[in-house]
């Protein structure tokens, strides 16, 4: 069969040519002139990924047909090694943030260090209440880390949920893998220190543990750092705390990727 364009004068193929590129340049003008359009398609690649449906067609229109799409209130998790700069993070969002997010306080079975008080950094329990919440299947998650137990507790996430706020969980690789596998939606942002050594340095500094305690930590950096490394869908976003600042910035633009709904 001939092709159309064959058919057509040299003329009449030049104004066509003329008229594919005007047709780009009116697309490219619109598209920059809609920064939302890359917005709205990188929120749909996230709920996408974050649910990965089978069938993309019919969850595209469900997505889309929402008029008002409702805000998410998805727990957000940083997870992370000890000393890697979780807590400073969290209380930096929570500053920018005041009243959107709420820190979900988690059990401890490890003793206050300093100025800690129960209920306020964490609840701090013995073993065998700690135990017995486990029976009792209290916690999403725990976990036993440097010989401690710490678990965050079923009840104190969903209320703060239940009063329209976003839950922060302060967790370790295993906990986020036991609340991945339960099935829960939340999301999930890997804070990386630049270096072990950056790690240590940090936690020297901090100057709350001894040679003992800081080389146990530092092994179990390791551990959670490749155990997140190889489970990619458990843990699709890493940040490095190395300038705070920096690290701050590509937290926020995770953050307003989850949760679109806030204002920049
Ligand atoms: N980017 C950074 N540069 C230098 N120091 C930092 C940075 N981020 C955090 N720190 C410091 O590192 C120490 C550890 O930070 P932080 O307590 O926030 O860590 P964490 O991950 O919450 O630890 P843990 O899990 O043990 O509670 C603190 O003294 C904090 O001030």
């Amino acid at each position: 069969m001939e092709n159309p364009a064959d058919i057509l004068n040299a003329q009449q193929n030049s104004i066509i040519d003329e008229r594919v590129i005007q047709l780009s340049h009116i697309q490219d003008d619109y598209i920059t002139q809609h920064p939302e359009l890359q917005q709205i398609l990188n929120d749909f690649i996230t709920e996408l990924l974050n649910h990965k449906p089978q069938d993309i067609t019919t969850f595209a229109r469900e997505y889309f047909s929402k008029s008002s799409p409702t805000p998410s209130l998805n727990p957000l998790a940083l997870i992370g090694p000890s000393g890697v700069g979780k807590s400073t993070l969290i209380k930096a969002l929570m500053n920018q943030f005041p009243g959107v997010f709420e820190f979900s306080i988690s059990s401890t079975t490890r003793k206050p260090r300093g100025a800690e008080q129960n209920g306020v950094e964490y609840y701090f329990i013995t073993k065998e209440e700690f135990k017995s919440k486990i029976e009792a299947g209290d916690f999403i998650e725990w976990a036993e880390v440097h010989e401690n137990y710490y678990g965050t507790s079923k009840a104190a996430v969903e209320d703060i949920k239940s009063r329209g706020k976003i839950c922060i969980l302060d967790i370790d690789v295993q906990g986020a893998i036991k609340i991945y596998d339960a099935n829960i939606e939340f999301n999930r942002v890997f804070v990386m220190p630049k270096t072990i050594k950056d790690l240590e340095d940090r936690l020297r500094g901090r100057g709350t543990d001894n040679d003992d305690t800081l080389r146990i930590r530092l092994r179990n950096a390791e551990l959670e750092i490749n155990t997140a490394r190889s489970n990619p869908s458990v843990f699709p976003h890493f940040i490095t705390n190395d300038d705070l600042d920096e690290a701050y910035k590509d937290l926020l633009r995770l953050i307003y990727r989850y949760y679109a709904h806030l204002k920049r």
